[in-house]
């Protein structure tokens, strides 16, 4: 098998007595979106944390692009081609969206945030930065100082500013928290647009975004993989459905 762009094995994670993270393991491949559902409390947040860096697991291994990563630090991570899609407290709200992902562009390049003044009127920048916009469809917002936007436009914003970082591995968790169906079909329709582009690991609790948008999902339940699979095969598993879903629902 070849080797994929995320390996995670046996990952544990403890909280005095409870196993948030239970033998954990996780094969991811360039390009391909795995999302991780379960029920509140499943572990799913304490996981894409350990994911990216910033809770270190009690055992298990990660390994990204082939390198073991496990005892590396976010910012460390984050170098090597790790994106997480942050709360919105990331985005600087008195900045236009052009200048957060400009940052970010900057921020990516090496430059110190210090030579901001000059960068904001560099071409080098200027023309990314929109690019990564155009990206999420904020093109027609650029201008726009960022508290102004709305809260799907924010999440947008921030996978613009994670884009701009060039991962080659994005972790989202819970893009379409908040949102109406406007903006959760908009955000879905992004996602889409990303697919195969990077993988993507994605946290999410609207069910049919992730039927729709997973090439596999994997269910937790009190931090232990039930089950893997296919959109049509997690919908269809007895134990899933019993767990999960609610036994005698019809599936999502
Ligand atoms: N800092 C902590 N200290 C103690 N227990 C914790 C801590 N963080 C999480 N837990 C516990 O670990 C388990 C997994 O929590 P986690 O937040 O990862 O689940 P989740 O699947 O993200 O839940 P939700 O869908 O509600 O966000 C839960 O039992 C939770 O109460």
């Amino acid at each position: 098998m070849a080797e994929p762009l995320l390996l995670v094995e046996g990952l544990c994670k403890r909280y005095g007595g409870v196993v948030a993270t239970d033998d954990f393991s996780l094969r991811v491949a360039d390009g391909e979106l795995c999302a991780i559902i379960g029920p509140n409390g499943a572990g799913k947040t304490t996981l894409i944390t350990q994911l990216s860096g910033e809770l270190a697991p009690d055992s298990g291994r990660i390994v990204f692009a082939g390198r073991d990563v496990t005892r590396l630090p976010a910012h460390a991570r984050a170098l090597g081609g790790f994106a997480r899609s942050f709360q919105i407290t990331s985005i600087f709200g008195e900045f236009t969206a052009w200048q957060n992902v400009a940052l970010a562009v900057q921020a990516q390049a090496g430059h110190s945030f210090r030579l901001w003044r000059n960068a904001s009127r560099d071409p080098a920048l200027a023309r990314p930065a929109l690019g990564f916009l155009e990206q999420v469809g904020l093109a027609g917002r650029a201008g726009v100082v960022a508290t102004e936007l709305s809260h799907g436009e924010k999440r947008a914003l921030e996978i613009a500013m994670a884009l701009a970082t060039r991962p080659r591995l994005l972790l989202l968790d819970e893009p379409m928290a908040g949102m109406g169906p406007e903006e959760s079909a908009r955000m879905v329709a992004l996602l889409a647009s990303l697919k195969g582009r990077l993988a993507i690991v994605l946290v999410e609790h609207d069910m049919d975004a992730v039927f729709a948008l997973a090439d596999r999902v994997v269910v937790l339940v009190s931090g232990r993989v039930i089950a893997a699979g296919s959109s049509d095969e997690v919908r269809a598993d007895a134990g899933v459905r019993k767990a999960y879903l609610g036994e005698g629902d019809q599936p999502c």
